[in-house]
C-alpha cells in the first residue's frame, strides 16, 4: 500500500513529519511519502522521505507569475504531485496540462476527484494514480472506506474500465490502520491522509499505526 501523507497548510513541523516518514518507511512493506507547502519541499526532500508536491500548473518555463512550475518542484527534490486536490480544484483542460507538464518533469502523478464519474474522467488522462476523496469526508475523522465503501469500489471499476494501468487511491477521514486495510480490501492501492497525521500530537506514532497491520 501507499500512504501519501499531505501536510496541506497545516501548522505541524514538516520536518519532523518528513522524518517520522523516512523512519516508518524504513520498517515497513508499506511506501510512505509526504506532500509538504512549496515552499518546503527542498527541507523535506533533504531528509530522506519520499517528497512529493500538493500542486504543479499547466505550464512551461516562462510568463507565469506565482505559478509552480513542475520543473522547479522536481529541482527541489519532489519526486511526485498531487493534481486537482479537493482543494486545489482545476479545470478539465488544466489537469490534462499539468499531467503533462508533471510528465515533461520525470514526477509520478496522482490526480485526484470527488466520485466514481469524476475517477473515469481523471483516468482516461493517463496519470500513475487517481485519488477518489469524497469533499464531505475530508477533515471529519470518519474514512471514506468506512462512511462510503461503495464510492472507492465503484471508483476501483471507473478507473479499470477506462485504463487498468492507473492505480486508485482513496482519501478523506483515514488515520488507523483499520481504514488502511479497509481501503485496501476495496480495490484501493493507497490512500492519501491528512489530518489523521499532521494533526497527531505524535505524527511519528501516527504513521506507526497506519502501517502496523500492513
Ligand atoms: O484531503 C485529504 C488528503 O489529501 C484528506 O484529508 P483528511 O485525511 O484530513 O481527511
Amino acid at each position: 500500500m501507499f500512504v501519501l501523507v499531505n501536510l496541506k497548510t497545516y501548522p505541524c513541523d514538516p520536518i519532523e513529519v518528513a522524518e517520522a516518514v523516512r523512519d516508518v518507511d524504513e520498517t515497513t512493506d508499506a511506501r510512505l511519502a509526504v506532500a509538504p507547502e512549496a515552499t518546503h519541499i527542498e527541507r523535506v526532500a533533504e531528509t530522506g522521505a519520499e517528497t512529493w508536491a500538493q500542486h504543479v500548473d499547466p505550464i512551461e518555463h516562462g510568463s507565469n507569475t506565482g505559478h509552480a512550475l513542475a520543473e522547479s518542484v522536481a529541482d527541489a527534490g519532489a519526486v511526485g504531485t498531487l493534481i486537482n486536490h479537493s482543494e486545489r480544484r482545476l479545470k478539465l483542460a488544466d489537469i490534462d496540462g499539468a499531467v503533462r507538464a508533471a510528465e515533461r518533469a520525470d514526477l509520478e502523478t496522482v490526480v485526484c476527484a470527488n466520485n466514481p464519474a469524476q475517477i473515469g474522467a481523471a483516468a482516461a488522462l493517463g496519470p500513475d494514480a487517481v485519488a477518489v476523496e469524497p469533499p464531505e469526508l475530508i477533515g471529519t475523522g470518519t474514512p471514506v472506506s468506512q462512511a462510503d465503501p461503495d464510492v472507492v469500489e465503484d471508483a476501483v471499476d471507473a478507473a479499470a474500465n477506462v485504463d487498468d494501468e492507473v492505480s486508485v487511491l482513496c482519501g478523506a477521514g483515514i488515520s488507523t490502520g483499520d481504514d488502511v486495510v479497509a481501503a485496501g480490501d476495496l480495490g484501493a492501492e493507497g490512500v492519501l491522509l491528512a489530518s489523521g497525521v499532521a494533526k497527531a500530537d505524535d505524527p511519528k506514532a501516527a504513521l506507526e499505526d497506519l502501517v502496523e497491520p500492513l
